[in-house]
C-alpha cells in the first residue's frame, strides 16, 4: 500500500438497523492516518459503536463506503482472516477466555493466523512484560484485578501487531489510574509501530490527549478537530 495514502478512508457513511426509523449514522466521511489517535466522543446512542462495528467489519453498512489499507472493505472475501491480521479491539469489558490464562487469550489471536507456538510464546511474553503483566502470565482473568485484565485485553488487540485498533469504551469499568495506563499504552503503540488507534469514548480526557476528536451527534460526524 502507498503509505501516502490515509491508512482508513470512510465515505459517506449511512447504517440503519433493521425495522428501527431514525438512521444510525448518515453521511459520516472522513479520513484517518498511521500512528494517530482519534478520539470518537459524543452522547449516548448518537452512533459511535456502530461506527466502529461498520470498520470492524462486524457488520456491513446500508451505503458508502470503507477503505482500509488501501482494501475497500465490502469486497474482502476472507472477513475473519483480514480482521485477525489487521484490526485488534479492545472493548469496555475484557472478552477474556476465562479458562485459559492471560498468557494463552494473548497466545490466541496469533494461533488464529497460524503462528508457529515459539513466536507465539516470546510475541505474548513480550506484550506482558510491555503490559507490566509478566509476573500474571499464568493467572486466570478472574485471579487478576480488573486493571490488569484490561491491560491483558490490550496487549490481546495488538497480539497480530495489526494496522488499526478499535476502542470502545476501553476505560469505561477503570479507575482513573487505570484507565490513564490503558490509554498510554494504546497511545505508545500507535507511535511505536503507526497503528492508526480509533477510541470510542465517553472520558474527557481521553479527547484531550488524543490526536484528533471528532464529535458525533444524532449519527452525523458535527466536529472533526486537532
Ligand atoms: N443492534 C441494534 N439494533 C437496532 N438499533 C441499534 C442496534 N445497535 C444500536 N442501535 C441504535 O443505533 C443508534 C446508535 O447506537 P450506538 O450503540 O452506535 O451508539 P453509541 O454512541 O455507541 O452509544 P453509547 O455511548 O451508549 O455506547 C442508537 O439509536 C441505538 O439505539
Amino acid at each position: 500500500m502507498n503509505d501516502a495514502l490515509p491508512l482508513l478512508q470512510v465515505v459517506q457513511l449511512c447504517h440503519r438497523y433493521h425495522r428501527s426509523e431514525a438512521p444510525a449514522l448518515q453521511d459520516i466521511s472522513f479520513d484517518a492516518c498511521r500512528g494517530e489517535v482519534v478520539a470518537l466522543t459524543g452522547p449516548s446512542g448518537c452512533g459511535k459503536s456502530t461506527l466502529l462495528s461498520l470498520i470492524g467489519l462486524l457488520d456491513h453498512p446500508t451505503s458508502g463506503h470503507i477503505t482500509l489499507l488501501g482494501q475497500n472493505l465490502s469486497s474482502i472475501r476472507q472477513v475473519p482472516q483480514f480482521r485477525a491480521r489487521h484490526i485488534g479491539f479492545v472493548f469496555q469489558f475484557h472478552h477474556m477466555v476465562p479458562t485459559m490464562t492471560l498468557q494463552e487469550n494473548i497466545e490466541a489471536p496469533m494461533l488464529a493466523l497460524g503462528t508457529d507456538r515459539k513466536t507465539r510464546q516470546k510475541q505474548a511474553a513480550e506484550l506482558l512484560e510491555q503490559m507490566g503483566l509478566a509476573h500474571r502470565a499464568a493467572f486466570l482473568p478472574a485471579h487478576v484485578s480488573g486493571g490488569e485484565r484490561q491491560r491483558a485485553a490490550v496487549a490481546r488487540a495488538l497480539a497480530n501487531r495489526p494496522a488499526l485498533i478499535l476502542a470502545d469504551e476501553p476505560t469505561g469499568n477503570l479507575d482513573t489510574r487505570n484507565g490513564e495506563r490503558v490509554v498510554d499504552l494504546l497511545t505508545q503503540h500507535a507511535k511505536l509501530t503507526g497503528a492508526l488507534v480509533l477510541i470510542a469514548t465517553h472520558n474527557p480526557e481521553i479527547s484531550r490527549t488524543a490526536h484528533r476528536c471528532m464529535a458525533l451527534r444524532d449519527g452525523q460526524l458535527i466536529s472533526n478537530t486537532p
